[in-house]
């Protein structure tokens, strides 16, 4: 301990659009194989602080590494190594499943056959055996998103990125999702930052929660283990302190979502 360097290291930034400022002094490290979740209300500035960790738009103070590299100066070195799910599973309607899953892989070079093996082992492994050869149009929404899964876990990458990427689905879909995807996360020993406005997605996925307040102001660490996940009274008060912090915002519809997590 203490010799491991974080896998995303974010000090002091700053973002502002026009006169806006979206990101006030955030600093934030995700140690290897973490899983930390970004919570708060609409406009806190999560999506802002993804972007920035991402790469997309640079800061206007402060620095980010991920892998050791600056995101935004040196994009192309973090090809392969990160990974994005997004809130629509953005697969191509004219491709199979397996075509969009080996899709990373065709783009990094992966030769044909080796990246269809690859392919569809993580379908496999994503829980649509079977599937491959439907086209988008023949799956449901979960397991669009599956596919989605397999598509950025295939490349193999040391970090993923989720962006809101439970929010269009049912209770009971997104939950087995979430799920599957925490096993999954941390049999790999995938690092993990996403952000969600659902507390559920937080409670069940992440090590650590972390709520956000407008100029993506930290008011609220909660750390999240598996007793607490194990424990209802303790997923009940951890949801709680978080519904505060959020101002009444992300909580959860239904009973069946604040049930505890037993899978992993
Ligand atoms: N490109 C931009 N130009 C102008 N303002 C922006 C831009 N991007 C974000 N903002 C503003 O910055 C603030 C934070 O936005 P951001 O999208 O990061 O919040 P969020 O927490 O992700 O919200 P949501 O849950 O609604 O997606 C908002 O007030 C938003 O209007």
């Amino acid at each position: 301990m203490g010799t491991i360097d974080p896998v995303i290291e974010i000090r002091n930034i700053h973002k502002s659009f026009g006169g806006f400022v979206a990101v006030d002094d955030f600093s934030l490290r995700v140690e290897p194989g973490e899983i930390v979740a970004l919570l708060g209300r609409t406009g806190a500035g999560k999506s802002t602080v993804l972007n920035l960790v991402m790469g997309t738009i640079g800061p206007d103070q402060g620095s980010i590494r991920v892998a050791g590299f600056d995101p935004y100066a040196q994009f192309r070195e973090l090809k392969g190594r990160i990974a994005v799910s997004f809130q629509t599973d953005r697969l191509l309607p004219w491709r199979t499943a397996v075509e969009n899953a080996e899709l990373g892989l065709l783009i990094l070079g992966v030769p044909k056959a080796e990246a269809r093996t690859r392919a569809l082992a993580w379908l496999e492994r994503v829980n649509l055996k079977g599937a491959q050869d439907k086209y988008v149009h023949e799956l449901s929404g979960g397991m669009r998103q599956r596919v989605s899964l397999a598509r950025a876990l295939a490349v193999d990458p040391a970090i993923v990125f989720l962006d809101e990427s439970f929010s269009q689905l049912d209770h009971a879909t997104a939950g087995k999702l979430r799920r599957d995807f925490h096993c999954i996360a941390k049999e790999f020993g995938k690092t993990c930052l996403f952000v969600t406005h659902r507390i559920e997605d937080a409670i069940e996925i992440a090590d650590r929660a972390i709520v956000l307040n407008p100029g993506a102001r930290i008011v609220l660490t909660e750390e999240i283990t598996p007793d607490l996940r194990a424990d209802p009274a303790l997923v009940r008060a951890c949801h709680a302190r978080i519904a505060e912090a959020m101002g009444g915002e992300g909580e959860a519809d239904d009973e069946e979502s604040l049930a505890p997590v037993t899978a992993g």
